[in-house]
Formats: C-alpha cells, structure tokens, sequence
C-alpha cells in the first residue's frame, strides 16, 4: 500500500514528523519509484534505464526497516541515480532541440506491517492524522517566494520558504539556495555556503535535499501547488528562452519534478565527503579510495559536481539544540570540521595508564563461560521463594560493617557443614544438596564448581527487584555500569553522575540508596582507582554483578567504518580492545564513560570520530554499528559491586554461598604478612576468591617528600576510629575476597587473628556470592 508520493511540500511535512519516524516502534519500509512521462527514444536509454532501476533494483532493496538513517542512505541513492536520471552531466539541449521529457522520482512510504494504523501516521501527541488527508494548516505550510540576482555563476535564485505549524505560529525561516544547472558550479557554490553558513555546534540544521529534474514545459508536474508570487516578475530564462510562467511553482520556465527527502545535513555531510572519498581514484561513486585524501573544499566540489547538479538544496532550520545539558567530560571534544574551529592540542589524557601497584593478585573473575546468563530482565530463572537471614534478625553486636556476627545457621538440608560451605575444601566432604543426586556443596557446586547453580534473590531493601531504590551509576545513560545496575536490581531507577566519586558521594550524602562500582575486570584485572575510592568512603558492599562486556564500534548514522579517524571511549574500553584499534589506525581518546563517548558523538555529530559502546547505547542514542565484538579477549567480563550505606540493608540467603571482601593494611614485611593472611584462612578452610597486594612504600615516602611523583599511599576511611571516621594513609594493603559470611565464625576467627599482626582491618562487606554471567544481549 503506498501512501502517497512524495512531492516537495509534503516532504517538508514530513520532515516536520520526523518525531515519528524517531518515536516509532513498529518498523516501516520505503520504496524508491522512477517513472518518465513520456517516452522520448532519445532520451530513454539512458533516463529510463535510470527510472527503472530505482523502480525494480531498489524496490527489493529498499525492504528494511526504515528509520532517518536509513532513508539517509536511500537519499543519496536517490540522488546517484537522479543525477543519472536527468543525464546532469550532459549539457542541456539546445532550444528548439529534443528537450528530457519529465522523469521523476518519488519516495514512497509504506508500511511493512500490515493492518492498523501505520506508526508514522502518529504525532508525539497523539493526535492522529493521516499524511494523505494533511492539508497546508495541519502539518506546517510551504510558502514560498523568489529573489532574482547573483551574477553568473554565483547563485542565482534564493527561495525563502517558511514552516508554519498552524496557521498562527511561524516556524523558524528556512532559506534555500536553489541552483541553476546551467550555471556550471553554483551547485557546488551553494553547498559550499551552506556547509559554512551553519554554526555546527550551537545549532541542529537539517537538511531537505530536493532532486530537481527538468522537463518540458508541456508536462505539468504533479506537485507544484503551491503558487510563487507574482511580484517576482518573468523571468527570461538564459538557455531556455521560456519565460516563467506567474503562478506556477518554477523558476525557469521548465518544470520540475521534485523529489525531497529528509537528510540530516551533518550526515549529508559526511555522505559528500564519504562520496568524495570514494571518488579519489575513479570519480565514480562506489570505488574504492585509493589515493591521498583531497582537500576538504575538493571533496565537497568533486560530490556536487557529480551529483547535485540540476539539484536544489534547501537547508532547513528546524530546531534548537535540546536544553538538557550533556555531560561535562574531562576532555571536551569537538567536531573536526566544526566551522573555523580554532587548532587545539589535543586534550590531555584525563585517565592516564593505571598504576601497578599491585605485586599480584589473583582474580575473582575465572568464571566459566557457561555460567553466561542473559539479562535477568528478560530472564525469569531466579526463584522468587529463598529464605533470608534477614541483617535485622542477625542477634550479636559487635559485627563489622553492619553485618551483626550470627551463631551458624544449622543448614536445611542436614549438611554436616557450616553455613554457606566454607567448610569443606573442594567440596569432597560437603552435604547434599539434592540436585540430580549428586554428591554436592550446598547451593550446587561440585568440588569446589558451580553447577546447575540455583540463582538466588537477594533482599534489596527496596522491593524485590529494587523497585524504589536509587542506584547511581558513573556515565550517561546506557553506561555498562547502568545495565549492571539494572541487572541487579531491575527495578530501580538509575542516577546517572559524572565520576564514580560522585556516584559514592551521593549514596553516602543519601542521594542515591545505592552506587555500582566496577572493580575488575577478566581483561584488566582490578581496578585500582575503584578500590581505593571504595576504601575512602563509608559504603558496604552488598552485592556483586559479572557483567559480559560485548564492545560494538558506533558511528554517527551514515558514516563508515573507512571514514573513522578516531576512536573515543572510557579507557577501559579502549584498553579493552586495543588491537582493534590499531588494526583500524585510528586516534584514541578517553571520556569519561563508553555511554558519554555516544552522547558526546550524536550531539556533537562528529562524522569523523565512533566510540565504543555497548549495543545497547547504540539503540538508545539512534547509532549505527559498524562493528561488534571488539573487544581484544571474546570473554570479556567486568565485576561490579553494588554498594549501601552502612548497616548492610540486604540480608542474606540462608542458603546462598557468601563472600566477604576487606581490606587489610599493615607496616612494612609484606611477604610476611602476607604469608599470615594466607595461613589465617588456609587454617580454618577458608577459600580466597581474590588477593591484591598493594605495597606503595617507595611511592609513598617519594610522593611525601617531593609532593608529587610515586604512588601516594592507600586513603582508607576508618570507620571504627574514635571521634569520627578518618582517613588514614597505608603504604602497604591487602584486598582479600573470601568465600564464607562475615559473621561465620571461622571468618570471624581469622579475622581476628589477622588483626593481632595488621595495624588495619575493615571488612568492606559480605554479600551473597554470584559467579553467574549476565549478558546484555
Ligand atoms: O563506561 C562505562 O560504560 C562503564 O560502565 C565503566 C566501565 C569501567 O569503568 O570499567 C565498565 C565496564 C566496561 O569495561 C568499560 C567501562
């Protein structure tokens, strides 16, 4: 079912909606048709053969769903073939000569679902309209009015045209340089003034980019409703002797068939210059590029040369930028062919490589790939029925962290093991769990691995799903650290902030009820910078989320991986996928988040620069993939811990295995030390899931004596301290990951005996351990 063909007027309407085409859910297609008006032998070979091919090759291929990157791609087809169509290379005929008959093309939508309202048809406010009953009042109104002057060469018309959205509203002015294919480059020189009449980073322009295609005068185009004024006066057309004709919506005196489709002028943009590109060698649209990169004024002569000549171009103003004010990055990037933007340095590196301080660690993260598990909301394999120690009913003081220590739990399934199966190395000794008969630890592990692991909801405090918690994460929506969040809680809302620091000022100011922090990752390792802001603040971990990092390349909608010169992105993921990267010789720059690399790019549009980001942000900010999985390592995952203020307001499942993370600080000796923790918990069965040994002596005395240089030492909050917590420096600090409960007391017990050699010792919380593997996808 098409709709209706596109004329110029109702493309500007369109345009108008283009809400819809970026609220619709429901995906829609479009068809490109060529028609000719009459057959002319002379000029059907060529012109028609043009037609044609958009009528049938394009037609099949053009069945995809449509959104306005999509029908960018289409617009330059159109535009290829249209230049195609009307033989624009050719000189015009001769007076008195064959002239082109009339051949147009038309942009036609058409839904891909049948039955129902088509999606488009549907305005942001509700109120629905059909296109096809539009008249000039519903959507915004195209009047229109000419300006002669220019000398040869230079533009010869100006159309100024204005949107009115209802009769009283005037819509912001949109000029429109119309060219005169006789003129050879005024094309070009019209281009060239709107590319630099635009303001690129204070101002959203698009671009209505009009086909013209000539054609006798006989032949009245289908469109041309709306009436030029008068007061312009006839015309004498150079070449064509006709005069313009008052009344009629042409300006040289021969009709023209308009097809408009709705570009966005930085894409456009980005398509002449990707145009040009693939020109260097051949001139011919499609091939390769083989030589040097022209200047950028070549690029845009070679394009237009080619491709809009009988063409108009009708720059559209249609709206200020958003007022929702974006993210302040570290390193403030700006578009490369922002217009006479000023040479800069390039912005210092705000995340310089990450001190190793560490002498060795070992990860939490070896966690087996079949663990993966997608989203647990789209997921429904946690059991809602688990019994909780709930940390109210905990009945000792004198806990650490808010975790009150509790006697054991005797377990309910008759397990001669202590709680959460600490006791029993390898599991060789442990109770039944009862799951396919097998000889198991509680909760499903089998010496010492997890199988068919019982997925366990965790008490929140908010609801169940963390409804009516705030989890503040670092980054702009669509962050890996918010989809952590949500994968923990579900149902809470997200606060995005600038810096993790923020994001744990805020729980602890009580703006948010929680933070996510990324500790570690399988590629990195631990995340130093995030431990040490853990350890300077009063927060308790209370729980733990491995998160599947898929990296996707994400590019302005048009622009190709080809035309990529750099690569911006938090510097993890550029860590991350550092081979991919040199493989594509671009530029790296570190921002503060992957999700604010993808804002930073939409909304700056830079069509020179992608990020990298997950799948996920390409949906939410209207990206295109160029490439998935780029990370260096296909398994690529990042623990998270979701941290509260203290008391731990999460209980924990009785029969959930359970870990404890501290940290614990000592003078000097460390290998001794070292040592003693490590006999501390072998002594007792006690298995560490993770170690960091941090040892910034040297870094210590040189960053006091000189200032600056060396690593400073590690902050840590004491909370215990009398008066009020304190930061306290240490030079030398264990981060240590224990399987077990805080308040069990074989933890307990080697805690204390941990305490009896290190000066420090705070228990940074004890939560639920998960080892499973969530997936975005
Ligand atoms: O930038 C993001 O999206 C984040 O959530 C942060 C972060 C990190 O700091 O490690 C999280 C996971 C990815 O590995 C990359 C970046």
């Amino acid at each position: 079912m098409f709709l209706r063909s596109l004329d110029s007027d109702t493309a500007i309407r369109l345009y108008r909606s283009r809400v819809w085409f970026e609220q619709v859910a429901l995906p829609f297609s479009l068809s490109l048709h060529g028609k000719q008006g009459r057959k002319d032998q002379n000029d059907k070979s060529t012109r028609y053969a043009g037609a044609r091919r958009l009528a049938t090759d394009d037609r099949s291929a053009l069945q995809v769903p449509a959104r306005r990157n999509r029908m960018f791609n289409y617009a330059t087809e159109l535009l290829r073939s249209s230049s195609r169509i009307t033989g624009a290379n050719k000189p015009p005929p001769a007076r008195g000569g064959l002239r082109p008959r009339p051949c147009w093309a038309w942009l036609q939508l058409m839904p891909a679902v049948s039955g129902g309202r088509p999606p488009f048809l549907t305005r942001a406010n509700g109120d629905n309209k059909d296109l096809t009953s539009v008249d000039g009042h519903g959507f915004g109104r195209v009047t229109t009015t000419q300006q002669n002057g220019g000398p040869a060469g230079m533009l010869t018309r100006t159309h100024r045209a204005y949107l009115t959205d209802g009769p009283s509203t005037l819509c912001p002015a949109l000029p429109a340089y119309t060219t005169n294919s006789q003129l050879p480059n005024t094309d070009r020189k019209a281009l060239c003034l709107l590319a630099s009449d635009i303001n690129w980073e204070s101002e959203e322009w698009d671009l209505a980019l009009a086909i013209t295609v000539t054609g006798s005068r006989k032949t009245r185009p289908p469109y041309s409703r709306e009436r030029a004024p008068a007061s312009d006066g006839a015309v004498a057309h150079p070449r064509s002797g006709l005069r313009r004709a008052s009344g009629l919506n042409v300006d040289t005196g021969r009709f023209r068939c308009s097809t408009t489709v709705v570009l966005d002028l930085k894409s456009a943009r980005c398509r002449l210059e990707a145009n040009a590109a693939s020109n260097r060698s051949t001139g011919r649209p499609g091939e390769a590029p083989t030589g040097p990169p022209p200047s950028r004024p070549a690029h845009l002569a070679r394009w237009t040369r080619r491709t809009l000549q009988g063409g108009e171009v009708i720059l559209v103003k249609t709206r200020e930028p958003p007022p929702t004010t974006p993210l302040v990055f570290a390193s403030k990037l700006r578009p490369t062919h922002a217009r006479r933007a000023p040479a800069r340095p390039p912005p210092s590196n705000p995340h310089p490589p990450l001190p190793r301080r560490s002498m060795a660690y070992t990860s939490s993260l070896h966690l087996p790939k079949h663990l993966l598990l997608p989203n647990p909301r789209r997921t429904t394999r946690r059991p809602s029925s688990v019994s909780f120690v709930p940390a109210a009913a905990a009945n000792t003081s004198g806990g650490v962290n808010g975790h009150a220590p509790e006697k054991p739990t005797p377990k309910p399934n008759g397990s001669k093991k202590g709680v959460n199966g600490i006791n029993g190395v390898n599991g060789s000794k442990k109770g039944v769990n009862g799951i396919n008969g097998k000889k198991k630890g509680v909760n499903g592990h089998v010496n010492g691995r997890h199988a068919d692991r019982i997925h366990l909801s965790v008490s929140t405090g908010g609801g169940q799903d963390g409804s009516g918690l705030r989890v503040a994460f670092q980054g702009a929506p669509g962050a890996y650290s918010e989809f952590a969040a949500k994968t923990a809680l579900p149902g809470c809302d997200t606060v995005p902030c600038r810096a993790f620091a923020d994001a744990l000022a805020a729980v602890e100011r009580g703006g948010a009820d929680r933070a996510i922090l990324p500790v570690e990752s399988t590629m990195e390792g631990t995340a130093l910078r995030n431990y040490d802001l853990l350890l300077r603040h009063d927060l308790v971990v209370v729980q733990e989320i491995n998160l599947f990092v898929h990296y996707c390349l994400l590019a302005m909608p048009g622009v190709r991986a080809a035309e990529v010169r750099r690569v911006i992105s938090h510097p993890m993921a550029l860590a991350h996928c550092g081979r991919a990267l040199a493989r594509l010789g671009v530029d790296r720059e570190p921002v503060e988040d992957t999700a604010g690399a993808v804002e930073m790019l939409r909304s700056n549009r830079m069509l020179d620069t992608a990020a990298i980001a997950s799948p996920r942000a390409a949906d939410l900010y209207g990206l295109d993939v160029l490439a998935h999985g780029l990370q260096d390592e296909s398994w690529n995952v990042t623990r998270f811990l979701l941290l509260s203020r203290p008391p731990s307001p999460v209980a924990l499942p009785v029969d959930s295995d359970a870990k404890t993370s501290m940290v614990v600080a000592h003078r000097g000796g460390s290998m001794m030390v070292l040592l003693k923790v490590l006999s501390a918990f072998s002594s007792r069965n006690i298995n560490l899931t993770k170690l960091e040994v941090i040892n910034n002596e040297d870094g210590a005395s040189a960053a006091a004596a000189a200032g600056a240089g060396g690593h400073p030492p590690v902050m840590i909050l004491d909370t215990k301290a009398r008066g009020a917590p304190t930061l306290r420096a240490f030079p030398h600090v264990l981060y240590v990951d224990c399987e077990g409960a805080s308040h069990d007391p074989r933890v307990r017990e080697a805690i204390q005996e941990i305490e009896k050699f290190a000066v420090f010792v705070r228990v940074l919380g004890c939560y639920a351990a998960d080892s499973t593997v969530y997936d975005l996808q």
